[in-house]
């Protein structure tokens, strides 16, 4: 049965009940350091202790989200697309508590099957909300209470999605050197930037058929855990802007456009990771818009029928124009206990400062 409308929604009674059981349940973080450790020895007893601890744990992470996406102002959860996503998340709910015990390995192999499929199932999520959430903003006067709610879902989009891959990858018979799962033990960040610029500098060619270099200074052999799919988006995301805005700045200028410049540091308790250019900055009224949902200066700004794909990757045709960039980057560097901070000096230029925990030992954060 397809759960497919308000009505539908309303009918699953005993469904919607057990949503609330669920939701109401403490949920349980896990730490890089835990996962890395824990992965490191994926015996058939720790997939099974794996999957058993996702089998109780993603269904009150999936209830939350389900919860709140039916409790949203301005009649948001009642919206086509916001309906939409609504479903999945009932729809993976169900997969999940139909599953009985996981008692054996069998069982694992038919969990993970499942739950891979979830994953899957979610992919169009953030394209999706978006529509919704542009259809809102266009008619609600309070933004910063829908922000505030994005924030929490695509956090929780992303502890979900990384206990998911985390889990399926731990079956690959033969994973690369120094992974464990989605985790890269010995990431050189410099490696990981240079390759984010070059996919920036590509879409930047793209679109305005030139593209200011990209200077990286950092230690090539520094190298520490962490997932090399965040770090890419975070380091693409910041790459992207920054070309964007020395690029419109020296567009039509005599001067050779200024590089942007990269700078890695690896400190005792942080890796951080600036990315600076001299794009002219944003003026100061703008600065605390930046990390909204949708807010963009670019000329294409998002519209219905060019929703934004998930980000980060090469494959997204446009330089700019969902407004998404700057604060899903800074969910994934909190997600492991960094964060994001952007510093401009109208005229002149940005700085954003990406600063990763380089300990690892700080807990999923759980809206
Ligand atoms: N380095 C920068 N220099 C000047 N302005 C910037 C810079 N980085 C971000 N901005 C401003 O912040 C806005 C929001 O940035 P954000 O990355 O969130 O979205 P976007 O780049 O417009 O779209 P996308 O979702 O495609 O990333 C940009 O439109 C731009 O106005």
């Amino acid at each position: 049965m397809e759960i497919k409308t308000k009505q539908t929604w309303s009918m699953c009674k005993s469904l919607l009940k057990e949503v609330k059981e669920w939701g109401c349940l403490k949920q349980t973080g896990v730490s890089l350091r835990y996962m890395t450790e824990f992965g490191s020895n994926p015996t058939d007893t720790n997939l099974l202790l794996s999957a058993q601890f996702l089998h109780k744990e993603l269904p009150i992470r999936i209830a939350r989200r389900a919860i709140e996406l039916h409790t949203l102002p301005h009649g948001l959860s009642y919206m086509p697309p916001v309906l939409k996503v609504k479903d999945w998340y009932l729809h993976s709910f169900r997969d999940l508590r139909s599953f009985s015990e996981i008692k054996n390995m069998e069982d694992e192999k038919e969990f993970t099957e499942m739950i891979k499929a979830i994953k899957m199932r979610h992919n169009n999520v953030v394209p999706t909300m978006a529509l919704g959430v542009q259809q809102l903003k266009n008619v609600s006067e309070d933004p910063d209470h829908i922000d505030e709610f994005l924030d929490r879902f695509y956090m929780s989009r992303i502890g979900i999605r990384m206990l998911i891959g985390q889990h399926v990858e731990l079956h690959n018979p033969s994973p690369p050197p120094n992974c464990v799962g989605y985790i890269h033990t010995k990431l050189s960040p410099l490696n990981v930037a240079r390759n984010a610029s070059e996919d920036a500098r590509s879409m930047c060619y793209r679109e305005y058929g030139s593209a200011p270099d990209v200077k990286i200074y950092g230690d090539p052999d520094f190298t520490f855990p962490y997932v090399p799919g965040h770090l890419q988006l975070m380091i693409f995301e910041l790459v992207k802007n920054s070309l964007r805005a020395v690029q419109e700045r020296f567009m039509d200028s005599d001067e050779v456009a200024p590089p942007i410049r990269i700078v890695i540091a690896d400190g005792t308790e942080d890796v951080t990771i600036k990315v600076s250019d001299e794009g002219g900055g944003i003026p100061r009224s703008g600065l605390p818009k930046m990390f909204t949902y949708l807010y963009s200066t670019a000329k294409n700004s998002m519209d219905e029928s060019q929703p934004p794909s998930d980000l980060g990757t090469i494959d997204n045709v446009r330089m700019a124009g969902n407004g998404y960039g700057l604060p899903i980057s800074r969910l994934y560097a909190r997600y492991f206990g960094g964060d994001l901070q952007v510093i401009s000096m109208e005229g002149y230029g940005t700085d954003a400062y990406l600063h990763l925990c380089r300990l690892g030992d700080s807990q999923e954060p759980l809206p």
